[in-house]
């Protein structure tokens, strides 16, 4: 669902920077040869998060849900000298689709795809984490949250990903539509939680940006 209507989408569009060659070939490629080509970020939002990590010069930058590297590409743009992106994707072959990707940029030194199930592999992270971008699986949003949190230095920031899920948080969730009711779960916890101050921004399906206050 595109909350906005398509002539002010496409204003906001031709009125932010434009992607990188790589990032149009990546968007393309994605589009023609992988399934759910609506799960990678795009133009708009990939600018966001590209200017929302300049703003937080991370020097370590966590992903959950790597899909084609579209995001990782763009969160790379901000980190500190010698800063390192992590990025976490459970399917094999997406993420070798991605590493080809990866590879062929200027951040291939600093940005790592690892293979696996982001509940077991969070816990094998020793640094401390400066922004963690949550995009994979909608049931364990908060899992994922609350596995980061100790790992988060405070002052650090989570982003998550299709906060608003076409619209459906606002609706009564079906008792059998467990993602719409885990984002909702979600997004009550991180607005009721003392230990963040958060912005949902409307941006596609919506972004939730939370930085960690203690
Ligand atoms: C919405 S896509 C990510 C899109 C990408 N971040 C972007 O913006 O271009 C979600 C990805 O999370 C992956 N995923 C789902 N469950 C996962 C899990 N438990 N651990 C790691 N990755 C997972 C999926 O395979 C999929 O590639």
């Amino acid at each position: 669902m595109d909350f906005l209507p398509e002539e002010i989408d496409n204003y906001a569009v031709t009125h932010t920077s434009k992607e990188s060659e790589l990032l149009y070939r990546l968007n393309r490629a994605t589009n023609m040869k992988v399934l759910q080509p609506r799960m990678l970020s795009g133009h708009l939002q990939g600018r966001v998060l590209s200017m929302l990590s300049n703003m937080i010069q991370p020097r370590h930058i966590l992903e959950i849900g790597t899909y084609t590297g579209y995001s990782a590409l763009c969160l790379a743009e901000g980190l500190a000298m010698g800063g390192k992106l992590l990025s976490i994707e459970i399917d094999p072959e997406i993420a070798e689709f991605a590493k080809d990707f990866i590879e062929a940029s200027e951040y291939a030194e600093q940005i790592e795809v690892v293979v696996g199930n982001a509940m077991q592999t969070i816990d094998t992270i020793n640094e401390q984490i400066d922004l963690v971008f949550i995009d994979a699986d909608k049931s364990n949003y908060l899992n994922y949250l609350k596995k980061v949190y100790p790992k988060l230095k405070v002052g650090g920031y989570i982003i998550a990903d299709n906060v608003l899920w076409s619209g459906k948080v606002v609706k009564l969730a079906n008792e059998k539509d467990m993602d719409t009711k885990a984002l909702q779960e979600f997004n009550q916890f991180v607005q009721e939680d003392d230990r963040f101050e958060n912005v949902l921004m409307p941006i596609r399906d919506g972004l939730m940006v939370a930085r960690k206050l203690k």
